[in-house]
């Protein structure tokens, strides 16, 4: 081997990492980035990370917004806490480890996503806001935008489309978000949509107040 090869190994040193177990590893710079993604797509990666307690309308109000955006033209994928947990985390109970590995998982792949210059649509209780903080924290400045869904307890109870609060009130379910678990509110999230008592808005409405921030904000174009 010679000198090149030598010098190329003492960089590479250099850039010799640990990222918790992981160690000796180096980030493998690609030709192809965002930004060249971003044009391609003539939009701006993001995450758009609805919150709220079940029942709340999270999965409603991520396919209305992907169907919106999608009309528009413009490229989305969404990943949904029930669906990721029948594949990727499978694995994870509703204990509150697991609901923070869960929300951590989510928060990555949904960085990836941004990263490939889609708007991820990440709607999952995410219960605890030290975790939907630190999946924040993964993204650019304005990148993540958490939307509240501010139902109250009673409302989502009465709709209990799957029959599950109707299970955690007689003791069948434990540990579930609302009844015997906590949820803990946004203080400072980017998009509040409240569903109040005789006050209904509808799931395009809601859609409608996203993409009016999303296309504010530039995120709708490269
Ligand atoms: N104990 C308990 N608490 C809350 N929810 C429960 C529980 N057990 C099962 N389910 C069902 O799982 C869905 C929530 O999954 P998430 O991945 O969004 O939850 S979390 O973010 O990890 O808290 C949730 O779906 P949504 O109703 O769409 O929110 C429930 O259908
Ligand atoms: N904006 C809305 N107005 C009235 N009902 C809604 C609205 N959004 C959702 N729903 C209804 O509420 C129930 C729960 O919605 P869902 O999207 O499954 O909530 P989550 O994903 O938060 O559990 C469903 O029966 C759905 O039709």
């Amino acid at each position: 081997m010679g000198d090149s090869g030598n010098s190329t190994i003492c960089e590479n040193l250099h850039q010799m990492s640990t990222v918790r177990k992981s160690t000796n590893i180096v980030w493998h710079k690609s030709s192809v980035e965002k930004f060249d993604r971003q044009e391609l797509l003539q939009q701006k990666g993001c995450v758009i990370w609805i919150t709220g307690l079940s029942g709340s309308g999270k999965s409603t109000l991520a396919c209305a917004l992907s169907r919106g955006l999608h009309s528009r033209g413009k490229l989305t994928y969404i990943l949904d806490g029930d669906n990721v947990r029948h594949g990727l985390n499978s694995d994870l109970s509703f204990k509150v480890e697991d609901r923070a590995e869960n929300i951590r998982r989510i928060g990555e792949v949904a960085k990836l996503f941004a990263d490939a210059g889609i708007i991820c649509i990440a709607s999952l209780i995410s219960p605890y806001r030290k975790d939907r903080d630190a999946c924040r924290a993964l993204l650019p400045e304005g990148d993540f935008i958490e939307v509240f869904l501010d139902v109250p307890l009673q409302v989502c109870e009465a709709r209990d489309p799957k029959g599950l609060y109707k299970l955690a009130r007689c003791g069948k379910i434990k540990g579930f978000t609302g009844i015997d678990d906590p949820y803990e509110p946004p203080l400072n999230c980017e998009i509040v949509l409240q569903q109040k008592g005789g006050d209904c808005v509808s799931p395009s409405d809601m859609a409608e107040k996203v993409i009016s921030y999303l296309e504010e904000k530039g995120y709708l174009q490269a």
